[in-house]
């Protein structure tokens, strides 16, 4: 049914895209079934009318046939031209839905799971096999009954030929078979051929091309990239082979009959039970036949690839679908935190995850305060702060807003609550004053704002001497002015301050590439931004940081460990404690004097 939907949806999509293509395609198809028959008969009559003199019959169906033959001859690529425009029309479309599924979504859930990723890759840049999948069903109807009209003509000559049509339909059943073993193939090496994409991508990108190259590793991800593609060629040449086997028994099966046929008719000739241009007729007729069944043929190709584009697509709608409909709820309608962020038993693992990430946590996050987190690698920081954020819905446990069950609320009106900076920011390619004001889209031509946020954030354009101030294009994509890592870091971090008053501030080591003293101030600049936000709107504030130094102002220190939160209290609480948070925070100390002791070279 969802099938049947979607191929009325793309009908739809080509006749907007172009309703004369669209209707040229049709044209063209019903042309076809004509022509072949119409060949076959002015043939025979040109021959017959040739022994018996008659020249008015013979110029007659000399034009007819001439027409037929130019309808044949030109009209398959017409179609194939007029389809292939119709295609990259649709496929802009299907690719437009695709993004706006992949970036609309709540929550990041979907980017994160194979099972998505295998079926964004079939479908992204493939949306015009779409088209084929949608006209060729018309184009199959068109061709069988062109094979019907070009039968019962051949069935005239001699009923014997009457089931000829058996020996055309085996090599496209046998053909459709060996389709699906290539789809099949296709999809089992979906996730080598991704990881052969990227590998390709580290090789080839200049940002971790740069550290590929430091590091000498080039050769080995090359082999590694090598094996993927190896494998994935393995798999879908298997899968090919098998086709194409298939194929050609049932074109084997296809031959024989059409020899047979003829030398068949060669006998009645010379027996005078049939006229030669019974033969011609015959000749023409088998010989488009097979033309035909090749047409057919390469249609259902066309089709299965599109048939092989429809699965993923109709798995990716119902996918967000679902999604969209988990996490519908009424919107959050809070201006201020009263009592703050509370987590009850929040237990989640990623998709396909063989461990938990977050086991278990519960904690208030108080109104108002400034939480740090800290732990080692992998012990679940970025993870809760995704939580926190609705990137990522419990699998089991509540994490609660002032009472309100995040589950029950329209995440991206929590979203409209929060602001925040990751370690992994984004480089937005556009001019200063935009790359920080879309943090909060409608303030983006703000222009006080934006540039009272720049200066606060570090990110001014007059200390960068940046050629066009505030309207700098940055990066080199656009011939733009190319910035340092820290300062694409003060730029992320004005980003992620521009919303006013929200109640859920998230800094996933945001100061990684910032050196110490740029740190320091940075986080001066913030506890003070914290400050006011907590006045204005019980704003919580959530660090994510290795540096121990940046975080013992905090008001909340949580201490995790695979994925459990070990301890929690401030900092004079937890050094009183003598647990592994005053542990880690000694050997940070030793390292630090360690460090700092040594003589200069
Ligand atoms: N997208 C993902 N898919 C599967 N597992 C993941 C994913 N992201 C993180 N993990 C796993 O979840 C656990 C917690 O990861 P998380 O990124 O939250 O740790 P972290 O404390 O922030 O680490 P770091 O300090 O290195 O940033 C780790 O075991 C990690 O391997």
């Amino acid at each position: 049914m969802a099938k049947l939907r979607l191929w009325f949806e793309v009908i739809v999509w080509c006749l907007r895209a172009s309703p004369v293509r669209t209707v040229g395609v049709l044209v063209l198809l019903v042309a076809d079934i004509a022509a072949v028959g119409v060949l076959g008969l002015c043939l025979r009559e040109i021959t017959d009318a040739v022994s018996g003199g008659d020249r008015r019959t013979v110029l007659v169906a000399a034009v007819g046939g001439a027409l037929a033959f130019l309808v044949i001859s030109a009209g398959t690529g017409a179609r194939f031209g007029l389809m292939g425009n119709l295609g990259e029309r649709v496929g802009l479309r299907v690719d437009e839905e695709v993004l706006r599924t992949a970036t609309g979504l709540p929550s990041i859930e979907h980017v994160e799971s194979p099972a998505y990723l295998d079926r964004l890759s079939l479908v992204l840049g493939r949306g015009s096999s779409l088209v084929y999948a949608a006209l060729a069903p018309l184009a199959s109807v068109s061709s069988i009954i062109g094979i019907g009209v070009s039968t019962a003509l051949l069935s005239q000559v001699h009923p014997v030929f009457a089931p000829v049509v058996i020996f055309a339909a085996i090599p496209l059943l046998l053909s459709r078979r060996g389709e699906r073993l290539i789809r099949e193939a296709s999809l089992a090496s979906a996730q080598d051929a991704r990881l052969e994409r990227q590998l390709f991508d580290l090789l080839t990108q200049p940002e971790p091309g740069k550290e590929v190259r430091v590091s000498g590793r080039g050769g080995d991800l090359m082999q590694r990239r090598r094996n993927s593609w190896h494998a994935v060629h393995k798999v879908r040449t298997a899968g090919e082979m098998r086709a194409a086997g298939l194929a050609v028994a049932g074109w084997a099966v296809f031959m024989l009959a059409y020899v047979a046929g003829l030398g068949f008719v060669v006998w009645l000739v010379a027996r005078g039970e049939r006229t030669p241009g019974d033969l011609v007729l015959a000749v023409t007729l088998a010989a488009q036949l097979r033309g035909q069944v090749e047409r057919t043929l390469a249609m259902a190709r066309e089709a299965l690839a599109g048939v092989a584009v429809i699965e993923p697509f109709l798995w990716l709608r119902e996918h967000a679908r679902r999604l969209r409909d988990d996490s519908g709820g009424r919107a959050l309608d809070l201006d201020r935190l009263r009592s703050g962020i509370e987590l009850e038993s929040v237990w989640f693992r990623y998709p396909e995850a063989k461990h938990d990430a977050l086991v278990d946590v519960s904690i208030h996050l108080p109104a108002g305060s400034t939480v740090a987190v800290v732990g080692e690698y992998g012990s679940g920081k970025s993870t809760l702060v995704k939580l926190l954020l609705g990137l990522h819905q419990p699998d089991r446990g509540s994490i609660t807003v002032d009472g309100i069950d995040l589950r029950d609320v329209d995440l991206q009106s929590w979203r409209a609550s929060t602001s925040a900076v990751f370690q992994d920011f984004g480089r937005y390619q556009l001019r200063l004053r935009e790359s920080i004001g879309i943090g909060d889209l409608p303030a983006v031509s703000d222009h006080e704002r934006v540039e009272h946020v720049a200066r606060a954030a570090g990110a001014d354009a007059a200390s960068w001497s940046l050629p066009d101030g505030m309207d700098t294009q940055l990066g080199t994509l656009f011939s733009g002015t190319e910035l340092s890592e820290g300062q694409w870091q003060k730029v992320a971090l004005a980003r992620g301050t521009m919303r006013r008053g929200p109640l859920l501030v998230v800094m996933d080591e945001p100061t990684a590439a910032l050196d110490a003293p740029s740190e320091h101030a940075m986080f001066e600049r913030y506890t003070a931004i914290a400050r006011k936000s907590r006045e204005l709107a019980g704003t919580v504030t959530v660090i994510v940081s290795h540096r121990l130094s940046t975080i013992d102002m905090a008001d909340l220190i949580l201490m995790m460990s695979n994925g459990r939160i070990l301890e929690a209290g401030d900092h004079q609480t937890l050094m009183a404690a003598g647990g592994p948070y005053a542990e880690m925070f000694r050997l940070h100390q030793v390292a630090h004097s360690t460090t700092a002791a040594e003589p200069e070279h």
